[in-house]
């Protein structure tokens, strides 16, 4: 089987791929949009993409290819511990600019404020790509922020360690393919959850009520609602719901049908489990 990951190797979603698929070819994409495309063109089974991060919050490219793409499905999803150091060129110390994914650099951003406050930031790729561009660049005035394992495989010198700006920092990643497909780990699950994309029919007072009417009298217990915008004007939104009940096959399909019959349009992502990984 072959699984896509946002790289390159030593990525936070590296980590999280090869603790998920310890014995999968493991082939690494430059952003989360060639994740999804590897799937949708069956380059490869599966891909592991970020989706949110507890100081940050959601990571809104997967949510909104989550919603673009027909057909892509959530399998599983996993929760791990996230470190952020920094790292310079061993043969060059000074730094003027400072590169990262742009989730790490939001991370980090009162510790860069209060230590670095008028280096330059550079958005990147994904934590271990800045890392090896510092890597392959030692005549610039480059550091990266990412991880210890990204240090070690690029040959990169930490002057500062655990600079998120929070003690708890945990990232979700999911496991996305074409399949309505379970996937299950060796390990506990934490929780059991059912991912929904919901539209609202036609704006009118009251129609958010109504859509989550359909889930509250049913006792289906909502334990996360983002909305996200449509792209067609100013207002518009699509809204990502997770159920946190078990999969009720009867009670799900009803209420299903009745978003359905009040104009909602509904897009099934998955029923799946979430796990806890180690960092
Ligand atoms: O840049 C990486 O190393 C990634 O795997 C991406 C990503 C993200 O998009 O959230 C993953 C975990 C961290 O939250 C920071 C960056």
């Amino acid at each position: 089987m072959k699984i896509a990951f946002l790289g390159p190797h030593a990525s936070f979603t590296q980590l999280a791929c090869s603790q998920i698929f310890p014995e999968n070819e493991l082939i690494p994409q430059s952003s989360i949009l060639d994740c999804f495309n590897a799937v949708i063109n069956g380059e490869v089974d599966k891909a592991v993409v970020p989706l949110e991060n507890s100081i940050e919050g959601t990571v809104s490219m997967t949510l909104d290819y989550l919603y673009d793409f027909a057909g892509i499905h959530i399998e599983t999803e996993v929760v791990m511990p996230i470190e952020h150091h920094l790292m310079i060129h061993p043969e060059n110390e000074n730094f003027k600019t400072i590169i990262s994914h742009p989730q790490a650099l939001a991370q980090t951003f009162h510790f860069r404020h209060e230590h670095f406050k008028n280096r330059e930031t550079r958005d990147f790729n994904s934590t271990a790509a800045a890392a090896k561009l510092v890597s392959e660049n030692p005549q610039e005035k480059w550091a990266a922020i990412a991880n210890s394992y990204a240090a070690k495989l690029y040959g990169l010198k930490i002057i500062n360690s655990n600079i998120q700006d929070f003690e708890q920092n945990h990232t979700k990643f999911i496991v996305i393919s074409k399949k309505d497909h379970l996937l299950l780990l060796n390990i506990p699950k934490t929780s059991e959850k059912t991912s929904l994309l919901i539209t609202l029919p036609e704006d009118h007072a009251g129609g958010l009520h109504q859509v989550l009417s359909v889930f509250a009298w049913r006792q289906m217990n909502l334990s996360k609602i983002e909305s996200r915008t449509l792209k067609t004007g100013l207002g518009n939104y699509f809204f990502f719901i997770n159920i946190s009940n078990e999969w009720h096959p009867i009670l799900s399909e009803n209420a299903l049908e009745e978003l359905l019959s009040i104009g909602a349009t509904v897009k099934f992502l998955g029923h799946y489990n979430e796990y806890l990984l180690e960092s």
